[in-house]
């Protein structure tokens, strides 16, 4: 069942890709959004922007969205010290599915699947995902999932777990305000992705960190060999072109390298440099089945080809629950066919991630 939904995801999201011919990202200050006092009109013009962004292009960039720059800054300096590490260290932490596929990916175990095989990404990562305690949710009579268990977290670092919770919980409460704006916008109740769905409490969130070398374009490379020197890896892609699974991404990156592509309706790709201050974010999968394809899960890509500067991006998954049952809500059918099955968001996450390494 949820491969068919998935195929018909992907023919939907290629169907409907006329309508996305944008070639530069809007920019959205959400202020009013995470301001308690903000008056009304204008947290409902901002849940309007986010409506046409979302339906339009599927990436917008959010500025004043009230997360310190201490915090989006000091879990971009703790990634650094962290990829900075020796490879053994940093090998003591090591994903695996005894791990539940938390902790380390050393370069060149992430993968993108074609139809025809895959080929490697050109990242490094540490993955955090929501922990669940494995005894708790059989005692709550829930199934179990090889993704439930402890995060690995790196003690060798002794301000990086701070930096990151922080930074969790920043993302955690920003994307449940955001939530509620794009529910206004869809016409529904705020509090629509609240509780079961995706409340901040049980949304099955993930917390990544990424590093990106800079990729060796060909011309260097053969230009390196014939004067004799170390030839380095040929161009290729940093993370190959995807949509995210969930709801909604929050990317936090590195200033100085622009690497982050969108593509848009003619295919070509658009760049999201980084603006300071500022989130990149995209809608994921469920979005696009919860509002029977009228939001789109957009392709981006990862791509760092500058010279000799390395680029780190730490994105926020915001969620659903994992054992949330997503389809169409009837509300945004508007009297069309549903497209799309009702899909276990846990089910949906497994079948990503245990695609996502060659291990
Ligand atoms: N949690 C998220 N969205 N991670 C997306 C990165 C995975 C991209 C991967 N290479 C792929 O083939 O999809
Ligand atoms: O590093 C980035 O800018 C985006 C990463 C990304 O697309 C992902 O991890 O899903
Ligand atoms: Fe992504």
């Amino acid at each position: 069942m949820f491969r068919s939904a998935a195929a018909r995801c992907t023919r939907l999201l290629q169907s409907s890709i006329g309508t996305r011919s944008f070639t530069s990202l809007p920019v959205i200050d959400v202020g009013p959004l995470v301001d308690p006092a903000a008056p009304r009109e204008s947290v409902t013009a901002v849940a309007q922007q986010l409506h046409k962004a979302c339906r339009d292009v599927g990436f917008f960039y959010i500025q004043n969205h009230g997360v310190p720059q201490h915090v989006t800054q000091g879990v971009l300096q703790q990634a650094h010290k962290w990829f900075a590490l020796p490879a053994e260290v940093k090998a003591s932490l090591l994903l695996s599915p005894a791990s539940h596929y938390r902790g380390y990916q050393p370069l060149g175990i992430n993968v993108t699947r074609h139809e025809s095989g895959f080929v490697q990404d050109w990242h490094e990562a540490l993955d955090l995902f929501r922990e669940e305690d494995a005894a708790a949710v059989k005692a709550a009579g829930r199934p179990s999932s090889v993704l439930h268990g402890p995060n690995l977290w790196p003690d060798q670092l002794p301000d990086f777990s701070t930096a990151l919770r922080a930074y969790i919980d920043a993302c955690l409460t920003l994307g449940e305000q955001l939530l509620r704006g794009i529910a206004l916008g869809l016409g529904l109740p705020e509090a629509y992705f609240g509780g079961q769905l995706a409340g901040p409490a049980g949304s099955y969130w993930v917390a990544r960190v990424i590093h990106y070398p800079p990729l060796q374009q060909v011309g260097q490379q053969q230009a390196a060999a014939a004067a004799g020197g170390e030839v380095g890896r040929e161009v290729q892609l940093s993370c190959g072109e995807h949509c995210d699974y969930g709801l909604l991404t929050l990317v936090n990156q590195d200033p100085h390298v622009t690497a982050l592509q969108v593509k848009n309706a003619s295919g070509q790709w658009v760049d999201a440099p980084p603006l300071p201050g500022t989130f990149v974010c995209n809608i994921g999968d469920m979005f696009q089945v919860l509002t029977n394809g009228m939001y789109k899960a957009t392709l981006h890509r990862v791509l760092n080809t500058a010279r000799g500067t390395p680029r780190v991006s730490a994105p926020f998954f915001y969620e659903p629950c994992f054992e949330a049952v997503l389809g169409p809500a009837p509300q945004l059918c508007r009297g069309q066919p549903p497209l799309f099955q009702p899909i276990r968001y846990g089910s949906h996450l497994e079948s990503k991630v245990l695609r996502n390494f060659e291990l």
